[in-house]
């Protein structure tokens, strides 16, 4: 007899027999998984006759005994009880749990797919005899489900059901999600699921195309695999963020890096910034490129250096925003996100969630409005694109920015008079069930200052120009260098220009003109001790 508690539920399999490829059979898509790393198999045949149904199950049941593997019935309670499964998975519009564990018994394994939170209080109010584990999803769109009742959810979406379940004390129940899940986008997904106290990801993952319709699931089966047991979920390379080593002599050597390397910054931007950002990026050294030629981006994205500036301020259409987004993703080449007035109306809301939803950002930026809202701590709605009252207090400020590093796992920047850095990457480290190693208030956050610069929040795309900054010291990086310290270095390198452009302008106007002679100046040859904007822990 099985242990149901202890249950392997890491890389879990969902059948699907109308996607096999020609030459292989259900049973031979289900081998070549076992024997490469599948911890659980689901039999879910929609369509087929209970004569059929059963002669796959027997056969497939032998075949996951053969390798200590359970075997989930989908559905089918009659079936699963006849052929003595190991457990049953119901959905929503299937028998009711209360109903299904009375036929089945209290040792097999239930479960349930879950879409909303309310479906999960449910089940915790059942308790540890209700349901054993729930497939959150769907996560991404799939073709697997031919009338999909739910839409995509997102990782921010199964964060939130991982919430549910961790506040509402349900333990007991282990997790897998589900829904458009390939190796594209496993590492980040893996790593942005978790609950809002970082101490709840999910168990697994479950899959159906990405082995049933491949047509060597063996080896697809072990990509997966060792995916999931990498436990460094990250997909840049540049992750070693050692603060303490942070210093001027690092920020000297990172503008030598961008110097030498001269990034080539890839910017979707808005219209009011597209000329001050291009300037920007070659006073600091880089190629800038203003693009929204689609079918581009992939080569554009497999320059050496390539780095993506995208800013959601005046739009391009989503299709293009997305698509340079995949690209970028695609080459494991970083993106530095400005979703300008996140929150402002709720198109704006539904593109930057969206573009949250399906990507992978290096570095986050946003000022006070942004941030909050991001954070899900605006109280008051945003006003337009501008910061609004900045003058709120900073602990509140540090928390947001916290909670967005955390949350997105990318350094976060929260502008400002004073402006805020955080870092939630967490060197990549992630665990399956129990999350990251650090809560989301424990991980490392910084201030960066220079005394009230007011001209600087006068001049329209300053935050934007923050951005190409930005771009251009993480741009510059090679592998193994600090992510944070780039991100850290033009944070203080663009506050240090903006105080020495304020002493010499003559008013908003010429202080724009001199915000980029002072960064190219300061890039050129200014050693970084000498920068005005002081460094400390927020
Ligand atoms: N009062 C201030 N004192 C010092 N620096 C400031 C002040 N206000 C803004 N800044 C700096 O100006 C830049 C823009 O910050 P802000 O918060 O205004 O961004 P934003 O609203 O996104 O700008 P935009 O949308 O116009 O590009 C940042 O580098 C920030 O540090
Ligand atoms: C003024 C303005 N409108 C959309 S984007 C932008 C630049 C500052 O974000
Ligand atoms: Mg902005």
């Amino acid at each position: 007899m099985f242990d149901k508690t202890k249950v392997d539920y890491s890389l879990y399999l969902v059948t699907d027999s109308t996607m096999l490829p020609p030459g292989t059979t259900l049973e031979s898509q289900v081998y070549a998984a076992l024997q490469n790393g599948v911890t659980l198999v689901q039999l879910r045949e929609k369509d087929t006759d209970t004569k059929i149904f059963i002669q796959h199950a027997v056969k497939v049941q032998k075949l996951c005994r053969e390798f200590k593997v359970p075997l989930i019935i989908n559905d089918r309670v009659d079936v699963a009880l006849a052929i003595d499964a190991d457990g049953v998975h119901v959905g929503q519009g299937d028998m009711p749990i209360s109903m299904v564990r009375k036929l089945v018994g209290p040792d097999k394994i239930v479960g349930w797919s879950v879409g909303y939170e309310h479906e999960v209080q449910e089940l915790a109010a059942m308790g540890p005899q209700g349901v054993d584990y729930v497939g959150l999803g769907m996560v991404f769109p799939t073709n697997t489900k031919k009338n999909p009742k739910k839409s995509p959810m997102g990782p921010r979406g199964v964060s939130k059901l991982l919430d549910t379940l961790q506040t509402s004390n349900a333990t007991w129940c282990r997790t897998v999600a589900i829904g458009g899940l390939h190796p594209d986008n496993i590492p980040r997904v893996l790593s942005q699921m978790c609950s809002n106290d970082g101490k709840r990801s999910v168990d697994g993952i479950a899959v159906v195309s990405d082995i049933m319709a491949s047509s060597e699931a063996g080896k697809a089966t072990k990509r997966l695999r060792n995916l999931i047991d990498s436990k460094n979920y990250q997909y840049v390379d540049f992750v070693v963020n050692n603060p303490e080593s942070h210093s001027p002599a690092l920020e000297k050597e990172y503008i030598q890096v961008t110097t030498l390397n001269s990034p080539l910054i890839h910017h979707i931007t808005n219209k009011v910034h597209y000329n001050f950002g291009a300037n920007v990026a070659l006073a600091l050294g880089s190629s800038p490129i203003m693009s929204e030629i689609e079918s581009e981006f992939v080569e554009l994205s497999q320059v050496p250096h390539a780095t993506l500036l995208l800013n959601t301020g005046s739009v391009a259409p989503l299709e293009s925003l997305t698509s340079a987004m995949r690209a970028y993703n695609s080459a494991g080449r970083p993106i530095v996100f400005d979703p300008v007035g996140f929150s402002a109306t709720s198109v704006r809301l539904q593109l930057n969630s969206h573009l949250l939803a399906y990507g992978q950002f290096a570095c986050i930026k946003g000022n006070a409005g942004e941030i909050l809202s991001l954070a899900d701590l605006n109280t008051g709605k945003m006003r337009g694109v501008d910061s609004g009252d900045n003058g709120s207090n900073l602990s509140l400020l540090v928390e947001a920015t916290k909670i967005v590093a955390f949350r997105y796992r990318c350094v976060a920047v929260c502008t400002g008079k004073i402006d805020v850095v955080a870092d939630g990457t967490c060197e990549g480290k992630f665990k399956l069930s129990s999350g990251s190693p650090l809560i989301p208030s424990q991980i490392p956050a910084y201030k960066v200052e220079c005394g009230d610069i007011p001209v600087m929040g006068r001049i329209t795309a300053s935050g934007c120009s923050l951005g190409t900054t930005i771009a251009c010291l993480v741009g510059g990086l090679s592998k193994d260098q600090s992510l944070l310290s780039a991100v850290l270095t033009a944070v203080r390198l663009y506050k240090s220009a903006g105080y020495l452009a304020s002493s010499r302008c003559e008013g908003s106007g010429s202080f724009q003109v001199r915000l980029i002679d002072a960064l190219d100046q300061m890039f050129q040859g200014e050693d970084p001790q000498y920068w005005k904007a002081t460094l400390s822990s927020a």
